[in-house]
């Protein structure tokens, strides 16, 4: 497995891994690496010959008031577990090889990026969409593997490729969960022991609300009642709403079809992010 921390390594990397043809796939990461990320770089192996993964806290997407100083890192841990993964490139770089000074160049995603994680987290969008347009353009990947959990982002670097006609194909693989129901992720490690017992009560009450929407009960009223459940198990919840799965707009009242269900609930200090299909009868 090779380690590239600086452009020409990384180019240098590339062109052997390229060699006689052969498909990179990229799996853009901010390290702390669980099985979500290994089952995104198994995914990747199945649409490329090669599998590079980028490790990269990225500080453009964290509001000043967020937690980028305290976001879990564990270089060694991670390219242990993507040795075992069987990683080909490991793309590392610091932050000023990401944006060296003078770097002056964001990229604004419309659309998508609005409500939800682009209206708790001002600018995040903006982060992820400029550090994914950099990451597709150094690494040249022919296809980037993407999370289903972060459902919003998804879209966004889907509406990003779409629209600035970049030669990169986006896969979505679907989320990863624990025994009990929880989304695995990096922040998940802050969570106390008692937090953590209570976690996979927000995934239950989402399949129960969809359970109830796709047997006929009335969306808002249904969801009203969920998010009041919510917190009176112990979240704080910021949203819970059905939309439509590519646009991010109000899944409209009435309408029947395959809406996307999204969450996030605070506990303690970390925000849990969770969404579901919810197929709704006319
Ligand atoms: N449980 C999961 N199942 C599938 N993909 C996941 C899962 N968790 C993270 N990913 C994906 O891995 C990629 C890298 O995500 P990231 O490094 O931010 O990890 P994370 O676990 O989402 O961390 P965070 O705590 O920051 O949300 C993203 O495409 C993300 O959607
Ligand atoms: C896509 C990403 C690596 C961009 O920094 C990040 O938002 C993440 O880990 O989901
Ligand atoms: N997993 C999405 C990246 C972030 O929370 O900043």
């Amino acid at each position: 497995m090779k380690i590239a921390r600086n452009l020409s390594e990384l180019n240098e990397a590339l062109a052997s891994l390229r060699s006689g043809g052969r498909r990179i796939g990229l799996v853009p990461t901010m390290g702390a690496l669980h099985h979500g990320h290994l089952s995104l770089v198994e995914e990747a192996r199945r649409h490329a010959d090669a599998v590079a993964v980028s490790i990269f806290v990225n500080p453009l997407q964290f509001n000043p008031n967020e937690d980028l100083s305290r976001y879990p890192r564990d270089e060694a841990g991670d390219l242990r577990k993507l040795e075992g993964a069987g990683c080909d490139l490991v793309w590392l770089p610091p932050v000023e090889v990401m944006y060296p000074p003078g770097a002056a160049t964001v990229i604004e995603v419309g659309g998508p990026s609005a409500g939800f994680e682009g209206a708790a987290r001002p600018g995040h969008f903006r982060g992820v969409a400029t550090v994914c347009a950099k990451l597709f353009n150094q690494t040249g990947a022919d296809v980037a593997v993407f999370g289903e959990k972060d459902w919003q982002q998804l879209q966004v670097v889907g509406r990003m490729v779409a629209d600035l006609d970049l030669r990169v194909r986006i896969v979505g693989h679907s989320t990863v969960r624990e025994a009990d129901g929880l989304a695995f992720s990096s922040r998940n490690i802050r969570l106390s022991p008692a937090e953590r017992a209570l976690t996979p009560v927000l995934a239950r009450r989402m399949r129960d609300a969809i359970a109830a929407m796709a047997a006929g009960a009335p969306p808002e009223d249904t969801l009203a009642a969920a998010t009041a459940a919510l917190r009176a198990d112990g979240f704080t919840p910021d949203y819970l709403a059905l939309v439509e799965p590519t646009s991010m707009s109000p899944w409209p009242a009435g309408q029947a079809g395959e809406a996307r269900l999204l969450a996030a609930a605070r506990l303690g200090e970390v925000r849990l992010l969770d969404n579901m299909p919810a197929h709704l009868p006319g």
